[in-house]
């Protein structure tokens, strides 16, 4: 490792392989992953990632759009993305509607032992219905959810940079979801029109009963033989939403066996098409603690459309204000669910990990 002004260089290598050279500016991170034209590598990844040379540098505006710019066939160009640690890589589509990755590659791109490592993969697309872009994502299983919310503040972040917008920028995004609106604000977190919650039991979708003005809320949901109160609400993908079940009225969620205990609600007979599952605890009527289990991609660190969800789900529940910051394992949102329009409003962060290169 060398040291020469603004720039660190790494090199590690081995004998047996051939160098593959990354460079970092200073989170920026670019392969040459050579010859290879499909992603069977990512089976076998000792013989690809054994030896490499890395540089860092300091940022520099013109590197980085030309990172971006880079286009060759048979090489997929992505940032990877996180919004509090829920993690995303992203690929510029603009030319196309059809998805360059499909979702088997996905799945293979987004594990974290033989590959980029991700929850979802993240497509920015040409608008249609008058928008500025549309949004597609794959799940790490290779299921395509409608929408994402902490995927679509880090797509914001990603267009302004492909397209080198500076200062306040808000787009107009098509998503299975409908529109959805983010706007970096000068701090450069992202605000996003989240739209309006869904709340009939057959537009969620679930079998469970609505219970309260068209609404299914503190349904019994019976998991295991223990039965739990739910709450279920669609922000364009399904939620269903838990402060507690018959054994405890209110949760310590740092004690959930998440992984045990998600799959279950995930797949469970009353949800047609799976569900996202937030397990909430309540701080104050302005402060919710929750974890997450993601349809399609286990426990993350965080979900924005899940912290949308849980607040309309506190709020007719008649536990908080409509305004609350929502703790996740990867860090706080704030949310708020509107009463003149009833729309949901999220503000969080969105942050490049690095940039690279993969053969595909
Ligand atoms: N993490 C996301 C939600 C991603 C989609 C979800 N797994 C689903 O299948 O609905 C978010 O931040 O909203």
């Amino acid at each position: 490792m060398s040291m020469a002004g603004s720039s660190i260089s790494i090199a590690l290598s081995s004998p047996h392989r051939r160098p593959l050279s990354f460079s970092l500016s200073p989170l920026r991170f670019s392969s040459d992953l050579h010859s290879s034209r499909s992603l069977r590598f990512l089976s076998k990844p000792s013989s690809r990632f054994s030896s490499f040379r890395m540089s860092v540098e300091a940022p520099e505006k013109s590197r980085q759009s030309s990172f971006l710019d880079r286009k060759e066939s048979g090489v997929l160009h992505f940032v990877k993305y996180h919004g509090l640690g829920n993690d995303f890589i992203l690929v510029d589509n603009r030319n196309s509607l059809e998805p360059s990755v499909t979702p088997e590659q996905a799945v293979k791109l987004c594990d974290r032992n033989f590959g980029i490592g991700a929850d979802g993969v993240i497509f920015a697309m040409p608008g249609i219905n008058g928008t500025d872009y549309s949004m597609r994502i794959f799940n790490s299983d290779g299921s395509e959810p409608e929408m994402c919310g902490n995927g679509v503040r880090c797509f914001a972040r990603y267009v302004a940079d492909l397209e080198n917008l500076s200062g306040t920028r808000s787009f107009t995004i098509h998503t299975g979801a409908g529109l959805i609106v983010p706007e970096i604000q000068e701090d450069g977190k992202v605000k996003v029109n989240m739209g309006r919650p869904v709340l009939t039991a057959a537009d969620i979708p679930t079998k469970l009963p609505e219970t309260k003005n068209g609404a299914v809320v503190q349904a019994n949901l019976v998991v295991d033989g223990i039965s739990w109160k739910v709450t279920c609400v669609s922000m364009g993908n399904p939620h269903c939403i838990t402060f507690g079940n018959e054994h405890s009225e209110g949760l310590q969620v740092d004690d959930l066996k998440l992984a045990e205990i998600g799959p279950k609600f995930e797949h469970h007979e009353m949800f047609p098409s799976r569900t996202n599952t937030e397990f909430v605890e309540v701080i104050s009527r302005t402060h919710l603690k929750m974890r997450v289990w993601e349809r399609g991609a286990g426990a993350t660190l965080a979900c924005g459309t899940g912290a949308c969800a849980l607040v309309v789900a506190a709020v007719l529940e008649g536990r908080t204000e409509r305004s609350c910051t929502v703790d996740l394992p990867g860090g706080p949102l704030e949310i708020e669910w509107r009463e003149d329009d009833n729309l949901v409003y999220m503000t969080g962060p969105a942050e490049v990990v690095f940039y690279g290169s993969i053969p595909i």
